[in-house]
């Protein structure tokens, strides 16, 4: 496998640090919806971690929610709410909308619970000499000390502008916020500085480390934050630590509406639970993967009908696939069958292959479509045995990365299970009732169908015989 790492700026060989590949991904600033392009990147790493699993490796992923900041602090005095209030609202709005968008998060650290975390790390980087305190009682970290500055970024210094206030008590005015101390109405925590509260880099190079240890595989996030929030998270967290601590740097571009990047503060964005809604979360999820994660991607009704008309697709292949796993000819598969399932067997290596490069999911996906179109040319009429059998694999496989076919993959246990358990409740209230004719010729009419069922005192169980 090999993987876009943003630090060097170039394809790299995947090799972990250790059995567990351990991410870090930067979540949401909660002070309004969730929209489509966070959907798009944390679908993205959600992705990520699916395929590493599929391959073997075990995967622990780990988003924050940045609970505190300016924003937030902002939309509170202009609504006349608490920032606990907002921050309620909106993070729990985001959790919902990852669980309906199936993306998977192991832990989910908010900067609000890991203050007394945060003043640590910064008094060990004043211990170390890489950040001061001012008069004002805000502590900065001192860019000079950090000699990798830029790197991550490939930026030189007279790029280095943090776009931060109160630059005039900085050393440089590169230098940035580690504890910002409180102004009137903002909320605040005791430190050894006085009254404040953490800037924003701080919280990830902290949060990240508690729980991934001092190196992890994967750093990732939306293109925008390299710099300066990823320069800055590195600076912190090596000149702490003292040796290098992210091995692989990865980011996704944009979604983008007429071009412009969809965001909250350019007041452009179409919310996720609208947009779920709208098509639902497999369309999304289909769109999002139609195209790969570093290149920016514009919405539009038509691209999502698109996927739309892929994901019937790829249904209508479940559909015949299961046909004729449950009516096909089990006999040894004739010479063409065998072709067929040769081809099946070189459009998943293909799959693998694409997956392998840097997550390239347009080519998987063309792969899928490959796939179907194979069902329908050939197997749909062959109804060979062994090539739908395969193909059904891959379709499971396939879906366990992208999971866009959760009800069709999962559609014959999940009826067959249900269907039998009512049986048995009705067949239960029939005996209660006396009825027990009718009971018998339930079980009889079920053992016919491979069903037995086994009566006790406790109550009926069943298996299949
Ligand atoms: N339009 C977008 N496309 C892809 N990823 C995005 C987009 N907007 C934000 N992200 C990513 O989503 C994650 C959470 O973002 P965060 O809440 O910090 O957004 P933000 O950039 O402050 O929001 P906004 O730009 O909407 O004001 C980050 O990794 C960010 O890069
Ligand atoms: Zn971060």
């Amino acid at each position: 496998m090999r993987i876009f790492n943003t630090l060097g700026r170039s394809l790299q060989p995947f090799e972990p640090l250790g059995s567990t590949v351990k991410m870090y991904v930067c979540g949401p600033t909660v002070y309004d919806e969730v929209h489509m392009g966070h959907g798009r990147t944390f679908v993205a790493y959600d992705l990520m971690s699916r395929y590493l699993k599929l391959r073997g490796f075990n995967v622990i992923r780990v988003q924050n929610i940045t609970d505190i900041d300016d924003k937030i602090i902002k939309r509170a005095n202009d609504s006349g709410k608490s920032w606990e209030e907002i921050v309620d609202v909106y993070s729990k709005s985001y959790l919902e909308a990852l669980d309906s968008l199936k993306v998977k998060v192991d832990l989910h650290p908010r900067v609000s619970m890991h203050i007394n975390e945060i003043i640590s790390f910064i008094e060990g980087l004043i211990e170390k000499g890489h950040a001061y305190q001012t008069s004002s009682g805000s502590v900065y970290f001192d860019v000079d000390t950090y000699r990798n500055y830029g790197e991550l970024s490939n930026t030189a210094k007279n790029l280095w502008s943090q776009g931060e206030e109160s630059v005039r008590e900085k050393k440089h005015p590169y230098d940035f916020a580690l504890w910002k101390a409180s102004k009137p109405n903002e909320p605040f925590w005791d430190s050894p500085w006085g009254r404040g509260r953490p800037g924003w880099h701080i919280e990830c190079s902290t949060m990240s480390t508690r729980y991934l240890g001092e190196t992890f595989d994967i750093h990732g996030g939306g293109m925008d934050l390299i710099f300066p929030h990823h320069e800055n998270e590195r600076a912190q967290s090596e000149s702490m630590l003292g040796h290098p601590w992210v091995k692989y740097w990865v980011h996704t571009a944009f979604i983008t509406i007429k071009k412009e990047k969809m965001s909250k503060s350019l007041g452009n964005i179409i919310p996720l639970k609208d947009i779920i809604k709208k098509w639902g979360a497999s369309t999304l999820r289909v769109w999002f993967l139609s195209s790969h994660y570093r290149t920016n991607v514009d919405f539009s009704d038509e691209s999502m009908e698109q996927a739309k008309s892929s994901l019937e697709r790829f249904r209508n292949a479940i559909a015949v696939l299961r046909s004729v796993i449950k009516e096909g000819n089990i006999s040894y598969s004739s010479e063409r069958g065998i072709k067929t399932s040769n081809k099946v067997l070189s459009i998943y290596q293909k799959f693998l292959t694409s997956m392998d490069d840097d997550f390239d999911t347009a080519s998987a996906l063309a792969s899928i479509h490959e796939l179907a179109t194979l069902v329908f040319t050939e197997i749909q009429e062959s109804r060979d045995f062994l090539s739908s059998v395969l193909a059904m694999q891959v379709m499971e496989n396939f879906n366990s990365v992208f999971r866009v076919l959760d009800e069709e993959i999962n559609a014959n246990s999940l009826s067959l299970e249900r269907i039998v358990d009512n049986i048995l409740e009705v067949r239960k209230t029939l005996r209660e009732k006396k009825m027990y004719e009718a009971s018998d010729m339930i079980r009889d009419a079920l053992m016919k169908a491979g069903i037995k069922i086994m009566d006790s005192k406790e109550g009926s169980t069943w298996r299949l015989e």
